[in-house]
């Protein structure tokens, strides 16, 4: 705002309605003045601390735990404060209870022999570490962030002057206190969370929560209990958003991906939808067919060879009404130009060969009992009769809703935050580097607009009111985001799922990426995506996730001169052998912006009973000159706006526009 002075009464006169909505919050100068304070202090802090995760795939016990650690900043903090005055074993331990207080307290209270010792101890150093790891907020943001049974007592314990010889018998006397009245537990387990949510301010998700690993359920349920959090949804995730909105091909979709990775458990048990029907109509139809191709992606230890023979069925039975529900869509939106995915109406039933892109080749399962030659893409009674069940299935799972609507309110194909474009897969680009258009409704959308359209038709498809063409189109949309070539989520020109199945040659199976993958090795593309955006290109990067970097190959996460950064590193277990990591985060706080490589993860259960931690490696992308300031942020431009408004405030109040009370 320019200066006070300039202002003119006429220029007041216009605030005036804003200003006296202003004054009820604030209603004597003092109390504007108070607040001005307050905020300015709020912008000289440094800024919090933003954890980027992505790629997770259901695999919830690395996740959970990369959260709880903040990807080493708690060890960091521990480190720091402790530094020469902690073993350290101690230093792991207390590192330990800080991620898993419940579980660890649970053995050390069947090991410890001086229990009431240990707690001592550790509330002391845990109270230590909290006060460490809020030094860089407000008083009224901690307070916010403590439970309410033990905000005062925290906040005595954070606030109070430890070295001060009569705050000591205080300080000393709360403590003695908690443990005589039996709190220490649940005193440990609170300032415990407490410290996790201060050392990560903000969660960013880069998307594909959903598929391959066993509960993407546990993740959401854990993104959902989080402080402050936003999705970028990836294609896995548009697919069950799509599924539960009802969209049948992305239903059948997300169930033959679960088949195939032998999860058919989320959907039964966790989403507490019936797949009975599928299993009895795949039994019936598939009865003596081997269904190769079609076995779960696991070992015999982990599933019986009667379940693995069951899933195969069901998971045949599901890709073939996939492949004929995608006709259906195919034929009805010519506008989404799919038509070189209709590729059951290009098989020769009697030879078993398919005609593609002018060669033939020979089938590897010929074994077709619901197709008919004549009209290869009608579903069948059985057919129809399970696609009906696990529609109203779908959308009656109240826990998968509430995980969608979750997705819905947080989430979006791309954010803008703090410097950064974040967004899953790409922004598509023609071979020549000009932005990728796509006819919507008669309309050409590209760059930005493109993403923004799908976004907006994606929101109607799950919130518009059914049997509407505008749901249907929105459904239809949200699939073509999981699979088409414009899909900013998706990124690739093809998703050659039949012919992975059916036919043995590997060049029919190659599905080539949008050439923004390539173009993104190249700065200036990169600045162009800014321009797009309305982005500084000095001050802009661009997170990613979707294509996992094949660090074993070398491949190195920093692209575009450092203007990319992307961040699928294998959580899902499935493409480890590719990346040789288990998955990479970034931190990015005040100082510095780091890439966090991570090894593989055993389990909770072992990190919690030897105290060991994710391996991880950190590298330091960037190191700010000037400390980044809550004033150098989004929400510093949004506080400056309310000082500037209190401020006018103060003024109105001064010349007597607006009484105070
Ligand atoms: O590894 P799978 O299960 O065979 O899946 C392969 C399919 O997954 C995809 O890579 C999409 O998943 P991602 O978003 O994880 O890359 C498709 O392009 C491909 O057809
Ligand atoms: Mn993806």
């Amino acid at each position: 705002m320019e200066n006070l002075s300039t202002i003119t009464d006429d220029y007041l006169e216009s605030q005036i309605k804003y200003l006296r909505l202003l004054s009820k919050q604030y209603s004597s100068i003092s109390k504007a003045s108070a607040e001005i304070i307050n905020l300015e202090a709020i912008m000289n802090l440094p800024k919090g601390t933003e954890h980027f995760i992505s790629d997770i795939h259901g695999e919830y016990e690395p996740f959970v735990h990369v959260l709880k650690n903040g990807s080493g900043v708690i060890k960091r903090k521990i480190e720091e404060l402790f530094a020469n005055n902690m073993r350290e074993n101690e230093k792991k331990a207390l590192a330990t209870l800080v991620y898993y207080p419940d579980k660890k307290l649970d053995l050390i209270i069947k090991q410890e022999k001086n229990i009431d010792d240990f707690y001592r101890i550790n509330i002391y150093r845990l109270v230590d570490l909290c006060r460490y790891a809020s030094r860089k907020y407000t008083r009224s943001k901690v307070r916010k962030l403590l439970p309410e049974d033990f905000r005062y007592i925290i906040e005595e314990l954070l606030h109070t002057d430890e070295n001060s010889m009569h705050k000591q018998e205080y300080f000393k006397s709360i403590v003695e206190t908690i443990i005589e009245i039996g709190r220490s537990r649940d005193f440990i387990i609170a300032i415990s969370k407490v410290i996790q949510k201060l050392v990560v301010d903000r969660l960013h998700i880069i998307g594909d929560i959903y598929d391959r690993g066993p509960r993407p359920d546990i993740i959401m349920d854990t993104l959902m209990e989080h402080h402050c959090v936003d999705i970028q949804w990836g294609n896995h995730d548009i697919l069950w958003m799509g599924a539960a909105a009802g969209e049948k091909t992305c239903i059948a979709n997300a169930l033959r991906i679960s088949a195939r990775y032998a999860n058919l458990d989320i959907i039964e048990d966790f989403y507490g939808i019936n797949v009975l029907p599928l299993a009895t109509f795949a039994l019936e139809t598939y009865k003596d067919d081997p269904c190769k191709s079609f076995m779960p992606k696991v070992s015999d230890q982990e599933v019986s060879i009667r379940e693995k023979t069951l899933m195969s069925k069901m998971h045949k039975a599901i890709s073939i009404i996939q492949f004929k529900l995608e006709g259906e869509i195919i034929n009805r939106r010519p506008e989404f130009e799919m038509n070189h995915r209709l590729l059951l109406d290009k098989i020769n039933y009697e030879d078993g060969t398919i005609n593609l892109k002018g060669k033939k080749y020979k089938l590897k399962d010929t074994n077709f009992p619901t197709i008919d030659s004549k009209n290869p893409y009608k579903l069948t009674e059985g057919e129809l009769n399970v696609v009906e069940k696990l529609v109203l299935s779908f959308k009656g799972s109240e826990r998968l809703q509430k995980h969608v609507s979750f997705l819905f309110s947080k989430g979006s194909i791309y954010l803008e935050s703090n410097s950064n474009l974040l967004f899953h897969g790409c922004v598509p680009l023609e071979k020549d580097g000009t932005f990728m258009s796509m006819n919507i409704q008669g309309t050409k959308y590209k760059g930005k607009m493109l993403m923004d359209k799908m976004e907006y038709l994606a929101r109607e498809g799950y919130f518009f009111v059914e049997d509407t063409y505008q749901k249907q189109y929105g459904m239809d949309i949200m699939w073509y985001m999981w699979t088409g070539k414009c899909s900013s989520l998706f990124g690739k020109d093809d998703m050659t799922t039949f012919e992975r199945y059916f036919i043995e040659e590997k060049e029919t199976h190659k599905e080539n990426k949008n050439p923004y993958f390539n173009f993104r090795e190249d700065e200036n593309m990169c600045i162009e995506i800014f321009k797009e955006f309305n982005l500084d290109a000095n001050e802009c990067r661009i997170i990613n996730g979707h294509v996992p970097v094949e660090s074993k190959k070398g491949e190195s996460p920093v692209k575009g001169n450092g203007k990319i950064i992307v961040i699928d590193g294998g959580f899902s277990r499935a493409y480890q052998n590719k990346t040789g990591i288990a998955g990479y985060t970034l931190i990015y706080n005040s100082k510095t912006l780091q890439l966090v490589s991570h090894e593989p993860f055993t389990s909770a259960e072992e990190s919690i009973a030897n105290e060991t931690d994710i391996l991880s490696t950190t590298v330091v992308v960037e190191h700010t000159a000037k400390r980044k300031r809550v004033r150098d942020t989004d929400a510093g431009i949004k506080i400056q706006e309310e000082i500037d408004g209190l401020k006018l405030l103060l003024l109105a109040y001064k010349k007597g526009l607006i009484k105070e009370i």
